[in-house]
């Protein structure tokens, strides 16, 4: 919201107050997009196969018929908020009166479960309560002089040794399940940019969890060699085939060398330093190929001056996601360009892709 300053101070004081509130209030969209999630509204809807009335969604859902109304109530919002979209429909025979019908929008779509698309594991994931409560301790957090993540500073533990307490429990697949989905999203990345790969003959995906952006890459280029390369707990399990191969190991340490390393959503969970490291261990696994070996990076660069404010506002929300879970940051192209020569490498081009990611190609 832009704030006049030739109104009248009443007026200013009005935005003002509207622009607090609506900061103040934006949790409840995202909780009424969650519960939309948790009660499966976008599956009714797609299994349906045309737009559903509050009635039909209501009894398809099985929800208690005093929660008919309030079902509407949230419909409302999320239709304002662009999940949901009416569509008037005649009502039942003999019955002249009219009536609302909901069909799916692109972003709900993402919340239809089975489909390569789905996002309901990053919604589950982003809004769970373990991600939110942490935020009640934030100003113990700023006062203390401890290097440690809000997470840590809320918990007593790490992000990762929360996850990983237990292999079984239902926090970890979740975990793994986010990273997957946004990964599966990747294939139209891939797609797109086909031009990156195309050329190589070896590829190590390094942080590449268990396999499933290399897969992708795999299937688009089956004659490449791809080494899925983390940590040994992460891949020390998994077999791959001819040309896909898992190496457990530490990045920090040294990475395998191939013509290309692929770091996606890695280098946002570390700090410049570690960056560094990882960065220059990358550019010595592509050593062997002189000019021609490159490292591909995909994460945020975020723009402050885009036209887009909310785009500048997710990348900026990721940023402090970041920061709170693992001490880790999003980086602005300035940021970018340091971090690639300080690590010793010779140039770089950006690609903006899907919406709000930046794919980095660097050179030795
Ligand atoms: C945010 S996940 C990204 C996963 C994958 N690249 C993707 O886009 O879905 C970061 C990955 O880095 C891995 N990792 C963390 N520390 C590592 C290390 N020291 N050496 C190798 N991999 C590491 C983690 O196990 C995790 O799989």
């Amino acid at each position: 919201m832009a704030f006049s300053t030739n109104g009248s101070e009443e007026s200013e004081l009005y935005h003002a107050q509207i622009h607090l509130y609506k900061h103040v209030y934006n949790f409840v969209s995202s909780m009424a997009l969650k519960s939309a999630m948790e009660l499966g509204i976008a599956d009714a809807i797609h299994n349906h196969g045309k737009p559903m009335t509050l009635s039909e969604l209501a009894s398809s859902l099985k929800l208690h018929p005093s929660k008919v109304n309030i079902l509407h109530r949230f419909l409302r919002l999320l239709t304002h908020n662009g999940f949901f979209a009416k569509t008037i429909v005649k009502g039942k025979e003999g019955d002249e009166e009219e009536e609302i019908a909901y069909s799916l929008t692109p972003p709900s779509k993402l919340l239809i479960s089975g489909k390569p698309t789905c996002l309901s594991s990053i919604v589950k994931g982003a809004l769970h309560p373990s991600s939110l409560d942490m935020w009640s301790s934030s100003k113990k957090w700023f006062n203390e002089d401890k290097e440690q993540t809000l997470f840590e500073c809320a918990t007593g533990e790490s992000f990762w040794d929360f996850l990983n307490k237990d292999s079984e429990s239902s926090t970890l697949s979740m975990f793994q399940d986010a990273m997957a989905s946004d990964s599966r999203m990747f294939k139209l990345v891939l797609q797109e940019n086909k031009r990156v790969f195309e050329g190589l003959e070896s590829l190590v995906d390094v942080g590449g969890g268990t396999g499933g952006v290399t897969k992708l890459i795999h299937e688009i280029f089956p004659h490449l060699k791809c080494t899925v390369f983390d940590q040994p707990q992460v891949v020390g399990n998994l077999t791959g085939n001819e040309n896909l191969n898992f190496v457990g190991g530490d990045m920090f340490k040294s990475i395998p060398s191939a013509d290309a390393v692929l770091l996606k959503w890695v280098l946002h969970d570390w700090n410049d330093e570690q960056s560094l490291k990882i960065l220059k261990n990358s550019k010595e696994a592509i050593s062997h190929k002189g000019k021609d070996g490159k490292v591909i990076i995909i994460d945020i660069s975020i723009d402050e001056t885009s036209d887009d404010r909310g785009l500048t506002e997710l990348q900026l929300d990721y940023d402090l996601v970041m920061l709170t879970m693992f001490l880790g940051k999003e980086r602005t192209k300035q940021e970018w360009e340091k971090l690639i020569y300080d690590a010793g490498f010779s140039s770089y081009k950006i690609t903006p892709i899907s919406g709000f990611k930046s794919l980095i190609e660097v050179y030795p």
